[in-house]
């Protein structure tokens, strides 16, 4: 597992952009050597700002996105189509301007789908995503290109929350969760085991009230406390702050271009 590396931008707008031209390049990279790439997304406020960068930027069409593979690390377990779920959000910020191949979009399950509950849904989604996982790949998921989280205030990525059973979870790649602190209470989430077989994980945290986050999780905080502390990618890890959010790390952490 790699160490956390530091990137600081002036402010959200800035790190949505550069994430954005930052993630555009990845995925033209990988194309290029191996046809395909597979990036997983995450929901919440900076995510979804970097997926309006992305629509906005013109280098989006260095993107064959017929050729892109796109996987959610958490869903609030609502409806299909519900303004709150991530997938609806996603679709509105970027997805549904942009020639993707529907077959790989792999969404969450929604509540009013074919799933008894939130707990099915989560072991259909694990089975869809061993489905796609080759021979060379970790821990029953596929060696996801980049892997998005955003990170709350409380420190949680994904739906893996404080001290909940989901982020002591060591088998499973899909949990369900019940009782979630942040609205809706039922959600699905990829575990730290599934999050850490991503070649590259990428934590997007923008805003004064990430910024206690931040310093919890980056100072050797556990991840049972902080899960966002235990999210780490194969290759890289890489935090891409603003000044905000950097604005309580202890100085040693913080990089010289802003310390
Ligand atoms: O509910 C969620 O929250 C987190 C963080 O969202 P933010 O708006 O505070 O940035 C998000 O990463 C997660 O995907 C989402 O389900």
């Amino acid at each position: 597992m790699s160490a956390p590396q530091l990137v600081v931008h002036r402010d959200k707008e800035l790190m949505a952009q550069a994430a954005a031209a930052r993630l555009i390049t990845r995925i033209v990279d990988a194309q290029s050597s191996r046809g395909t790439a597979s990036v997983v997304l995450t929901g919440g406020r900076n995510g979804n700002g970097l997926l309006a960068a992305l629509g906005a930027s013109k280098a989006r069409d260095a993107i064959d996105w017929s050729r892109l593979d796109l996987w959610w690390g958490d869903e609030r377990f609502l409806p299909e189509g519900d303004p709150e779920r991530n997938a609806t959000q996603a679709r509105e910020a970027l997805l549904d301007a942009v020639p993707l191949d529907p077959g790989r979009v792999h969404t969450m399950p929604a509540s009013d789908g074919a799933h008894a509950d939130v707990d099915a849904a989560a072991e259909a989604y694990a089975r869809e995503l061993a489905a796609a996982a080759g021979p060379e790949d970790h821990s029953g998921v596929p060696g996801f290109d980049v892997l998005l989280l955003g990170v709350g205030p409380d420190t949680h990525v994904a739906s893996l929350f404080p001290e909940l059973p989901g982020v002591r979870e060591r088998e499973r790649t899909v949990v369900g969760v019940h009782g979630a602190p942040k609205p809706p209470p039922l959600r699905v989430s990829l575990t730290l085991p599934a999050i850490r077989a991503a070649r590259e994980v990428w934590l997007l945290a923008a805003g004064d009230d990430k910024a206690n986050a931040a310093a919890i999780a980056l100072s050797g905080a556990g991840e049972i406390q902080a899960p966002a502390a235990g999210a780490r990618g194969r290759a890289r890890t890489l935090w891409l702050l603003d000044r905000a959010a950097a604005s309580q790390l202890p100085v040693e952490l913080r990089p010289p271009a802003v310390a």
